[in-house]
């Protein structure tokens, strides 16, 4: 059993305590200034705390409040070198971190399908202790990734179930505006999104492949592929990703000038 504690406990920090509460393995100190953060989660951890000495306990130190006030909150912290601080803030280098804490500095980008166990987690780090990987697979996958792929992998898996919400979306809007019920138009496009994302991570064929699958000879399925690859949806959902990934440049910037 390893003591984490999660300073930020907003829409990332209360995923993840949640995420973490499905196994209870482990001692879970969820920290946050507002109460009724706390409140939220104070059924699913093993103590809340308005007070950042009391987070600062903990074996793994989970910092996932925003980029802008991170490195005034590690410092504070004041973290020993048998510590962890991992570093969720989406922009905070690893160089910003190190020079404010004595703690090995592990960079963390997660999502919100943490609070399912479902996270995709992207993590850099010179030294990446077991005991860091063993918590983060208890909410996910974890791939490891070096510190300056992180501003894409910012995008791709940090941002990225957002762009996700919003193409399920338009599937489901799209058989809602042909008569399906709304929710049972939801479960459809929500269950497929999930079916075929599961069937990409198990099946060694690639996408071109699995598409392929699914479209009979003279079927349904190539009428729909022939419109998007005639489409600039590809492009479309590119520039998305880079626009995001930019933005997290951006933010490293601005938060290496302060
Ligand atoms: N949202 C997401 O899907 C993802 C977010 N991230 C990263 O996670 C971090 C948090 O994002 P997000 O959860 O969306 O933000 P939220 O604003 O939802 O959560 C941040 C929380 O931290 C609290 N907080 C502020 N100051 C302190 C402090 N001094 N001590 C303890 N808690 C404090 C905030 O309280 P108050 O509101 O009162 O200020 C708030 O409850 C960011 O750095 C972001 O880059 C990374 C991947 C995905
Ligand atoms: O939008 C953001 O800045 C954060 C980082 C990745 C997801 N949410």
């Amino acid at each position: 059993m390893v003591h984490v504690s999660v300073i930020g406990c907003g829409n990332m920090g209360s995923a993840l305590v949640r995420g973490l509460a499905r196994n209870g393995t482990h001692t879970v100190t969820a920290c946050d200034v507002d109460p009724q953060a706390l409140e939220a989660v104070s059924e699913l951890c093993s103590n809340t705390t308005t007070d950042l000495e009391t987070a600062a306990e903990a074996d793994i130190v989970f910092s996932v409040v925003k980029p802008d006030i991170t490195a005034s909150i590690v410092e504070d912290l004041d973290l020993s070198a048998e510590q962890t601080l991992v570093s969720i803030a989406a922009g905070v280098s690893t160089d910003v971190l190190e020079a404010r804490t004595d703690a090995t500095v592990v960079r963390l980008m997660p999502n919100l399908a943490a609070e399912s166990g479902n996270m995709a987690g992207a993590i850099s780090g010179e030294t990446i202790d077991d005991d860091v990987v063993a918590v983060l697979e208890e909410v996910g996958i974890v791939v490891e990734i070096d510190e300056d792929q992180m501003d894409i992998a910012t995008a791709v898996n940090g941002s990225g179930p957002a762009f996700v919400f919003y193409l399920l979306n338009a599937v489901k809007q799209a058989g809602v505006s042909s008569g399906l019920d709304p929710e049972k138009a939801e479960v459809l496009a929500a269950q497929t999104f999930k079916g075929a994302a599961e069937t990409v991570l198990r099946d060694d064929r690639s996408t071109d492949e699995l598409i392929e699958a699914v479209c009979s000879p003279k079927g349904t399925t190539i009428e729909g592929m022939n419109v998007l690859r005639e489409s600039t949806v590809e492009e479309t959902v590119e520039a998305a990703v880079i626009a995001a990934e930019e933005r997290s440049r951006e933010l490293a910037e601005e938060v290496s000038n302060e």
